[in-house]
């Protein structure tokens, strides 16, 4: 049968054939921009010269010193500067611009040898922490205090006297010593990277948590960590001098700035020299790697047609319908996209579970679109992520009822059967593609991982299908677009995008959640009219979440309205916005501009009341206190209104009927 045309006409009218194609857009490469940002500033030019400086003074060490480091000379000790000795000798005669020269590979060996250490153990901990929060969090956040509450120096010195002076050790033992810093703040950049939708979109590709870190939270804070490990190599040199100095760093006659410093306290008055060049390459070397730092942080701190099946339409009941409706359920499960049963979702608060999904039944076939509507808080965004298997871990839980998509049960898979039902079966488009897309991987990396995750694809396949996803989506010149980053496109080609990586595993079911309200209205019609034409060619099921009746008008099949966590009206779209029965639907028609206009209403009855608290809902019917037609009837406060068929629809009023078609 074929779907009526919808009563409400569309404000506009856009179809895929008629899609605009995207604009062009010069590429930029951000890592040069990147570098153009931290020689803009004097800190940055001056600190990356400093260090480039001692980078070179290291690498050509034997090139540079005018002579052997290691030679004695009883005749010339404690020379002062001269031609033949720029910084003068030491007690021993040895030439000590060449033994400065030559200690700072040592040196600076020592401070990249501890920040690697640190590196190495505190990032993979701060990661984990927040990745998995609970006890592991808390025990290793517990840890890092207590390994804070000792000052750097008297940590390091404890772990050096524990393990023997040398210079292994003394990297091990300054290492050690950052692991704190660097574990906070992994922790602290992951939590955060962690909260971005782009990383929710990546876990609903199915990927494992393992690829997420890698692809996704590590390289966003890869920037945050470079900056900290420039301003903690600072504080790693001075704490390995100061072992040095304290005799328990490098051994002579190794040259190391900090071993030569205290090697020059006896003579500190009769011959400065000794202790001025040693003491002014160290400073400003932990100088040079801050003004690094505090560039680099300047940089990277976020502060600075439709297959027209009827019977396969979707459908929802209340108890009573229910019965009747899932004995012809029953007959088509396995081919049922998705399909909820009396699905209670909650919300673990402070004051205990609070259910904001209460009791959804719904269905919807191959090829079909149901829109879900309600007021902000009515639970469709619940609703969509619980079938998503998206809930958020710990914080919401399905607390009754089923959710099957592709035939699977979802509450009956393990982990890894979940991530191969998201890989497979679903596909997620949420609102805001800007933040949907990771800023700092080519959108042909985030399509490829789309595409590779759980495949066995090759690079050159990855590409072709890549490409073919974006012309499927309309994207002009799709091969030097795979090379280019989020920032670089619109907000409309950004949701492209998405779409394309939502649709590279060939999902039965799209699930969409509010996929245009971030955008303005000429790109929205586009983009739905490009999510039918591939419901078209696929023949997936799609949920789309929204609050604009004009595009359920246009685009779905079938409409659910929802209220307090409940399906109040449910049918055909075309039918219920041409006759709504439950006074809820008929105020939100009225109220949508787009709605409204199609009709001739000239102004816009606002919805009655306030949209209720659903921790304390009244009993009976939750849209009683705002309910025209109630009028005060007892019925209304001593019954919860069952979803049964009236008319074309199924409506949870007990007046529905007083509503004429
Ligand atoms: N993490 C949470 N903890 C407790 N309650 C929550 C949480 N997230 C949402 N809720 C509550 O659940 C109810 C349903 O929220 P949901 O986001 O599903 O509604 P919605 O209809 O999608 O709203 P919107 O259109 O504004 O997105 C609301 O009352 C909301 O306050």
């Amino acid at each position: 049968m074929r779907r009526s045309e919808p009563a409400i006409a569309p404000q506009m009218q856009v179809t895929a054939g008629t899609l605009p194609q995207a604009p062009e857009i010069a590429p930029a490469p951000p890592r040069w921009s990147q570098l153009r940002q931290i020689l803009r500033q004097p800190k940055g030019m001056i600190g990356l010269a400093l260090v480039l400086f001692y980078a070179v003074i290291a690498l050509f060490a034997p090139w540079i010193a005018t002579h052997d480091p290691y030679a004695q000379s009883f005749i010339a000790t404690l020379q002062p500067p001269s031609s033949t000795h720029w910084f003068g000798t030491d007690e021993l005669g040895r030439d000590v611009f060449s033994r400065i020269v030559t200690g700072a590979r040592t040196s600076l060996g020592i401070g990249i040898g501890g920040v690697l250490v640190a590196f190495v153990i505190g990032v993979p901990l701060g990661v984990l922490s927040a990745w998995r929060g609970g006890k592991i969090d808390f025990l290793t956040m517990r840890a890092v205090d207590v390994m804070l509450s000792f000052p750097d120096i008297v940590f390091a010195l404890a772990v050096v006297a524990v393990l023997g002076a040398s210079t292994q050790n003394v990297i091990f033992a300054v290492g050690l010593v950052s692991v704190p810093v660097f574990a906070r703040t992994a922790r602290a950049v992951t939590l955060s990277t962690l909260a971005e939708p782009y990383i929710e979109g990546s876990v609903s590709l199915g990927c494992s948590p393992t690829r997420v870190v890698l692809r996704h939270v590590l390289p966003n804070i890869a920037g945050i960590l470079l900056t900290l490990s420039s301003l903690l190599f600072a504080s790693t040199l001075l704490t390995a001098s100061g072992l040095g100095f304290l005799g328990l760093g490098t051994q002579p006659p190794n040259p190391e700035w900090g071993t030569m410093l205290g090697e020059s306290r006896s003579y500190i008055r009769t011959h400065p020299h000794l202790a001025t060049f040693a003491g002014l390459f160290l400073a400003v070397s932990a100088l040079a790697f801050n003004l690094l730092g505090e560039a680099l942080r300047s940089v990277y701190d976020p502060s600075a047609p439709k297959v027209q099946k009827r019977g396969a339409g979707a459908w929802m009941n209340g108890a009573r319908g229910i019965a009747q409706r899932l004995s012809d359920a029953d007959a088509a499960a396995s081919a049922a996209p998705v399909e909820t049963r009396n699905l209670h979702v909650a919300y673990l608060t402070e004051d205990g579970p609070l259910e904001v999904v209460r009791g959804v039944s719904l269905r919807i076939e191959a090829g079909r679109t149901l829109a879900i509507v309600g007021e902000s808080g009515s639970g469709k965004s619940t609703l969509l992520r619980a079938i998503a298997t998206l809930l958020p871990q710990g914080r919401a839980a399905i607390s009754g009822g089923s959710v099957t998509v592709g035939g699977q049960q979802v509450e009956r898979l393990n982990t890894r059967q979940i991530r191969e039902l998201r890989r497979q079966k679903i596909g997620v488009v949420f609102q805001d593609a800007a933040s949907a897309l990771n800023p700092v991987l080519t959108i042909g990396d985030q399509i490829g991982e789309a595409l590779r995750t759980g495949s066995s694809l090759s690079p050159d396949e990855i590409r072709s299908r890549s490409i073919a996803l974006l012309e499927d989506v309309n994207i002009s010149d799709p091969e030097k677009r795979l090379a280019m980053y989020p920032h670089q496109f619109s907000g409309g080609m950004k949701q492209r995008i998405i779409i394309a990586m939502a649709l590279a595993q060939d999902p039965q079911v799209l699930l969409a959640d509010e996929p245009t309200s971030a955008l303005d209205v000429t790109i929205q019609q586009q983009i739905l009219a490009l999510l039918r034409d591939m419901q078209r060619k696929r023949g997936m099921a799609i949920l789309l979440v929204t609050h604009d009746l004009g595009l359920v008008a246009r685009y779905a099949d079938d409409v659910g309205v929802m209220y307090a966590g409940r399906i109040v009206e449910a049918g055909e779209v075309a039918e219920v916005f041409r006759a709504p029965r439950h006074p809820y639907t008929l105020s939100l028609r009225d109220s949508a501009p787009s709605v409204a206009a199609a009709r001739g209403l000239r102004s816009l009855p606002a919805i009655p009341g306030e949209p209720p608290n659903i921790g304390k809902l009244p009993d009976g019917c939750a849209f009683r206190p705002r309910c025209g037609r109630c009028d005060g009837r007892s019925l209304c406060a001593e019954a919860v209104p069952e979803l049964r068929p009236v008319g074309a629809q199924t409506t949870a009023c007990h007046f529905a009927e007083e509503t004429g078609a």
